[in-house]
């Protein structure tokens, strides 16, 4: 039996049940509808019964496309995707991975042409494409995360997408102070700490700025924090490389603040929760939300956790923060500095060493009450298949 057109959106429930009832309606001939400017073209059914099961909700008619999808999130969102049983397009500068049911497209989202190509006949485009907030390459970030988000957003209203859900960060509403159950109503940072996070901020504007139910774009931003899980590039392997080199002795500060590290299991439902809310009518378009593991944890016993489990020893002693972060910003602007000459790259950035001594973590209470979120992994879990996906980092392999 035929699909439905792949121009059709995710139909809902109701759309469906008036399927149904013009199925019973129409015996024979194709019905043709216009939904949202995109014409809908039914499969010709011979009885009730075929028409009523060629109008279900079929899951190949899902069709969405995700930039960044070769990335650490973008890979597991992706494969949620498929389980679900949408269609996926991945865009995104390098090819990681072969998956069936993935059509890849190879390009740089700045691109818009390559860009077009790649969300022909999508209604739905996950963002979550940037440079990795390690890198201190402020043209890049504000090549990609600000021209290349206008761009993306150009190539979706041009490709007549209808939803963008943008994977924006809750690092825009931090400065390097405590922020102790933030909500989504706090002030961006006045004072981004780095490149990553001054360039998040206005991708994450503009994306919202861009909902336009008149236009038929509906746009929403999910600010996740800490994600962790397998196959992460950064958290673990940072950790453990520190560890390695015999650095991973020190607490910085007292130890007791209190952080979001957030399963990547949990980000990725929080992202479908968005898309499949995200309507003309419901109450989170054009807003943020937060979407964390609803268990702020002491970011030097997350530490300890990981670190232990892998089998390498927990950091025991303690340096005083303001110490740690004025060395690390001393560090920073010598590399600075010195970048003509030589270039090095500090372990201890003052980004680093700000979200290993402060308070930062988020309610995600908003989220809850607009679109049911609520974590499917615990802390707990995604710790243990965390550590047991990184065989390889355990110390002694
Ligand atoms: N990881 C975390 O803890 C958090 C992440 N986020 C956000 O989540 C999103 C995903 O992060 P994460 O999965 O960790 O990052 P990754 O670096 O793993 O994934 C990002 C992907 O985007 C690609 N990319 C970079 N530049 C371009 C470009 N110009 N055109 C097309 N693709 C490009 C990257 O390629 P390449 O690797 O070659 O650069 C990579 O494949 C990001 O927007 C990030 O800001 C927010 C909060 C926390
Ligand atoms: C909650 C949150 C936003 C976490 C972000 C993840 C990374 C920024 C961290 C992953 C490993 C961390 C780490 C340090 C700082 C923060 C991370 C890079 C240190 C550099 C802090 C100072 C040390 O003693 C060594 C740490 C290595 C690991």
């Amino acid at each position: 039996m035929p699909p439905l057109h792949p121009n059709s959106s995710p139909p809902n429930e109701s759309a469906s049940r008036a399927q149904l009832i013009q199925g019973l309606l129409f015996v024979r001939g194709s019905i043709h509808t216009v939904a949202k400017q995109k014409t809908v073209c039914l499969p010709t059914p011979t009885t009730h019964l075929q028409f009523a099961m060629a109008t279900r909700i079929r899951p190949s008619s899902k069709r969405c496309a995700v930039i960044g999808g070769s990335g650490f999130l973008g890979r597991h969102l992706v494969e949620k995707l498929l389980d679900k049983g949408y269609t996926v397009s991945v865009f995104d500068i390098r090819q990681s991975y072969e998956l069936p049911g993935v059509t890849f497209h190879q390009g740089d989202l700045c691109d818009k042409q390559a860009l077009l190509t790649a969300l022909q006949d999508v209604s739905l485009v996950f963002h979550c494409a940037s440079p990795a907030p390690a890198s201190d390459d402020k043209a890049l970030f504000q090549r990609v995360n600000i021209q290349g988000t206008q761009t993306v957003l150009q190539a979706c209203t041009e490709a007549g997408v209808q939803k963008v859900v943008l994977t924006s960060s809750a690092s825009v509403v931090f400065e390097g102070t405590d922020i102790k159950d933030g909500r989504e109503d706090l002030p961006y940072a006045k004072k981004p700490i780095d490149y990553y996070t001054e360039t998040k901020i206005e991708q994450e504007k503009l994306v919202l700025k861009a909902c336009d139910k008149e236009k038929g774009l509906l746009t929403v931003a999910i600010r996740p924090h800490g994600i962790f899980g397998p196959r992460d590039p950064q958290l673990v392997p940072i950790l453990v490389d520190t560890a390695r080199r015999g650095k991973m002795k020190f607490i910085i500060g007292d130890g007791s603040n209190l952080v979001d590290f957030t399963f990547v299991d949990n980000v990725v439902h929080g992202h479908i929760l968005a898309a499949e809310s995200l309507r003309p009518e419901s109450p989170i378009c054009g807003k943020a939300y937060h979407i964390t593991n609803d268990e702020p944890v002491r970011f030097w016993d997350f530490m300890a956790d990981i670190l232990v489990g892998l089998g390498y020893a927990a950091p025991r002693y303690h340096l005083p923060y303001t110490l740690v972060y004025g060395l690390a910003l001393l560090l920073w602007l010598l590399s600075l500095l010195l970048r003509p000459l030589v270039a090095f790259k500090p372990t201890f950035t003052p980004m680093r060493v700000a979200l290993a001594g402060t308070h930062h973590f988020y309610s995600c209470s908003r989220a809850k009450q607009d679109m049911g979120y609520k974590p499917v992994i615990s802390l707990k879990d995604g710790i243990r298949r965390t550590v047991e996906s990184y065989p390889h980092l355990r110390h002694g392999a």
